[in-house]
């Protein structure tokens, strides 16, 4: 068996076809949407993130405003420019680049960022919603591997899926998304402490790997016709490498690959959030 690709550059793209006709509608009001990224420091992995970020932008008419910072900038001169965007009209939506150096209080940074801004999902108030089951914007991650398994038609209702790695960004807020009612799925979140790692991944219909470690999902871990998502990130040798050992896809149904699964996903629906942003905001 080889597994069927979950391409998320094709879908990303086809969802950035659906996205440029309400870009081109509300710039045709005087009301183009506007991201705006907040990139501290010169981490390599994160200045590539936002540069693809700002391209996806020009692909479908929205503008972009950078704020490049340097590494040493103090809690207040951040604090400053969150301040700066969250008042500035043509700033629809912004986000964050994760991770802050390590002196800076990430979670102080989220907290002040304006909620209907808060294209990133990740602000108190948004992930509050979230659990709460409210409207508001989902962390991209989460959102783009629903979309994805979604648009491939994997069926998640009553499935079982094991999420490796509780990161904020992935593991953590993919549990909340997954076990609501309108998606179903009954999850199982494991982490450095799980005690038998190899079959919590073995029983699952869906494993979405986010911990970060190369090659810690092999083969005779996967259930055969099992959907794999890849979403951990290393670099080994300079090379971007996945959690997914390369010959899951002779076991596994789906392959979400990594680079070219969910990544462009995690930039879909972001572009999305900033288009649903800007459709929200009300012309002064
Ligand atoms: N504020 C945030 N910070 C971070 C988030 C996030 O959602 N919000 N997630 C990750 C990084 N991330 C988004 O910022 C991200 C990761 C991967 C990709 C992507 O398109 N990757 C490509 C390949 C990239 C490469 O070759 O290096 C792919 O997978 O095909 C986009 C965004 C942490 N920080």
């Amino acid at each position: 068996m080889t597994a069927t690709i979950l391409d998320g550059r094709a879908t990303k793209d086809a969802i950035f076809a659906e996205l440029t006709p309400r870009v081109s509608a509300l710039t045709e009001q005087g009301r183009t949407p506007g991201l705006a990224t907040v990139l501290v420091g010169d981490d390599p992995g994160s200045h590539a993130y936002v540069k693809m970020k700002h391209a996806d932008c020009a692909k479908v008419g929205i503008n972009s405003i950078r704020r490049d910072l340097p590494s040493d900038i103090s809690q207040e001169e951040l604090f400053a420019v969150v301040d700066e965007l969250n008042a500035d009209p043509a700033c629809s939506g912004y986000i964050v680049q994760l991770p802050l150096p390590k002196h800076l209080d990430e979670n102080a940074v989220l907290q002040r960022i304006d909620p209907a801004k808060d294209v990133d999902g990740l602000a108190p108030l948004s992930l509050g919603n979230l659990v709460l089951n409210e409207p508001g914007f989902r962390p991209c991650t989460p959102a783009g591997i629903i979309e994805l398994l979604r648009r491939y038609e994997v069926p998640l209702n009553g499935a079982q899926v094991t999420v490796v790695g509780r990161g904020l960004t992935v593991g953590r807020t993919l549990g909340l998304l997954l076990t609501r009612r309108d998606v179903n799925a009954t999850v199982t979140l494991c982490h450095t402490g799980t005690r038998d790692l190899a079959a919590e991944v073995r029983r699952a219909d869906v494993v979405i790997a986010a911990a970060g470690s190369p090659g810690l999902i092999t083969p005779d871990m996967v259930r055969p016709g099992a959907a794999v998502l890849d979403v951990g990130v290393s670099r080994v040798d300079g090379k971007l490498t996945g959690d997914v050992a390369p010959e899951v896809a002779e076991v596994a149904g789906f392959l979400a690959p990594n680079p070219g699964g969910v990544g462009p996903m995690t930039r879909a629906m972001l572009v999305s959030n900033v288009v649903e942003a800007a459709e929200r905001t009300v012309r002064r």
